[in-house]
């Protein structure tokens, strides 16, 4: 089955870098050279029953899927992320992992920089794995020219064309004038991810991984087709209402008919959200996978997360319960308190409506920085992956072991401890 897969995406993908890097570099500037010879096909796959869970099970087949990973703050979205663009790249993958978080923190994760919105090769994995941080400064730019007519200035500028420039003021109240000189939030990572899909050569990324901003950015990112559909439609319904009546009052004065560019623009760009849209909820294609931490605030969100994910029709299977503290025969006294603190956490996601359906997989919570792509493929590693198959008040945590107790679990046995002596302290000088 393996070879099988491997022949026939061989010839369909195989690409050379330089063909990509030309394409690119028509939506950005040129990529930086890469010093292997990489070639764009998918090398194997093992086969589901081979496949521990998790991880190992996404990059599981040769079609095309795109995650996007998303969930709370500081949660561990882009380490997930980028562990899990490498772990695709190193099962054959040809792998893209692009950043609309605006506060980017991929070069920081693969500890490689990749800033500047280009695309670029990530060193390291065994198949092609490219990076790309949406520039949003660099798309609201183009959306501003965009939007413009012939280089003027937006809305004013489109009821100006028609003769009705003192109406613009008037209509303020319905914002239409906002959308067209001021582009509502997400709209610059919705344009770079239109862009993406025209591109020509995205077909060649079997994965395609996306790691999203903290919680209320993305699902704005995602509501943001149909706010833009109904608004554009406002915009150019009142546009033909608008025109219609003035071309009657023009023909009568025998004046020229009015300009017709930015509808046409406003219609592009309305198609372009379309296909976004059409992305974020082909539940074939597209998975979200939401990433959360054992703790009550984080499971909270996640859950409305996912409540809002539904009603956006976004398909989510998954969830990464990220940072949770290793299996350990002698736990300190912070370590049992923590330990116990997750197992509650874990027990309000079995009980949790929104997510108790979802597939979990726990993370555990690592001695080391997350940095530099043996760090990510360490995360990534199926060892350290195990989707949760037991319910957690058991008192098991099935985590795999990641070492000995280490300096980061001793460090916070010392907080404890001092903590407790400033305690006992205060206490002792009460009573005196
Ligand atoms: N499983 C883990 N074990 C130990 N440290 C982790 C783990 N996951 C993430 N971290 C660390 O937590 C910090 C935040 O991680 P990361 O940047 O991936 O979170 P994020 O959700 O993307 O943050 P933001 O919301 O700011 O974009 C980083 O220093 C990262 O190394």
């Amino acid at each position: 089955m393996a070879t099988l897969l491997f022949h026939t995406r061989k010839s369909q993908l195989k690409v050379s870098v330089s063909r990509i890097a030309r394409t690119f570099s028509s939506l950005s500037h040129p990529i930086k050279p890469i010093p292997r010879a990489y070639s764009f096909q998918v090398r194997s796959f093992s086969a589901l029953s081979e496949t521990v869970g998790g991880f190992e099970e996404m990059a599981h087949g040769a079609n095309q899927k795109y995650y996007m990973i998303g969930g709370k703050g500081g949660v561990g979205k882009t380490s997930c992320a980028a562990s899990l663009a490498v772990k695709f790249a190193n099962h054959g993958h040809p792998t893209m992992v692009v950043s609309t978080d605006p506060a980017h923190s991929l070069s920081d994760s693969f500890d490689q920089d990749l800033t500047g919105g280009n695309l670029i090769p990530v060193q390291g994995p065994d198949s092609p794995l490219y990076a790309l941080e949406i520039n949003p400064e660099r798309t609201r730019e183009e959306f501003r020219i965009r939007s413009n007519l012939d280089g003027g200035g937006g809305f004013k500028d489109v009821m100006d064309s028609m003769g009705f420039g003192m109406l613009a003021d008037q209509l303020g109240d319905l914002k239409l004038g906002e959308l067209l000189d001021t582009p509502p939030p997400g709209l610059d990572e919705a344009i770079a991810i239109s862009k993406f899909l025209e591109s020509k050569e995205y077909n060649m990324f079997t994965r395609v991984v996306f790691d999203t901003a903290p919680t209320g950015h993305t699902l704005r990112l995602l509501s943001l087709p149909d706010f833009l559909d109904a608004s554009i439609g406002k915009i150019m319904k009142l546009k033909n209402k608008l025109a219609s009546a003035t071309s009657a009052i023009k023909s009568m004065l025998g004046k020229e008919e009015p300009r017709q560019n930015v509808p046409d623009k406003l219609e592009q760009l309305k198609e372009k959200m379309a296909k976004v849209r059409e992305l974020f909820r082909d539940s074939n294609t597209t998975e979200f996978v939401i990433v959360t931490i054992p703790t009550v605030m984080a499971v909270s969100e996640s859950s409305r997360l996912h409540a809002s994910l539904k009603k956006e029709n976004v398909s989510v299977r998954r969830l990464i319960v990220n940072q949770v503290l290793p299996e350990s025969a002698s736990d300190c006294k912070f370590c049992t308190m923590k330990r116990k603190d997750q197992m509650h956490s874990l027990e309000l996601i079995q009980n949790d409506p929104q997510l108790s359906g979802l597939k979990l997989i726990k993370a555990p919570l690592v001695d080391v920085e997350i940095r530099g792509v043996p760090a990510l493929k360490f995360l990534g590693d199926m060892r350290h992956w195990v989707p949760i198959v037991d319910h957690p008040s058991n008192g098991k945590l099935f985590i795999a072991n990641t070492g000995a107790c280490t300096w980061f679990y001793d460090a916070l046995q010392d907080v404890y401890v001092v903590v407790r002596w400033i305690y006992t302290l205060r206490n002792s000088d009460a009573e005196t």
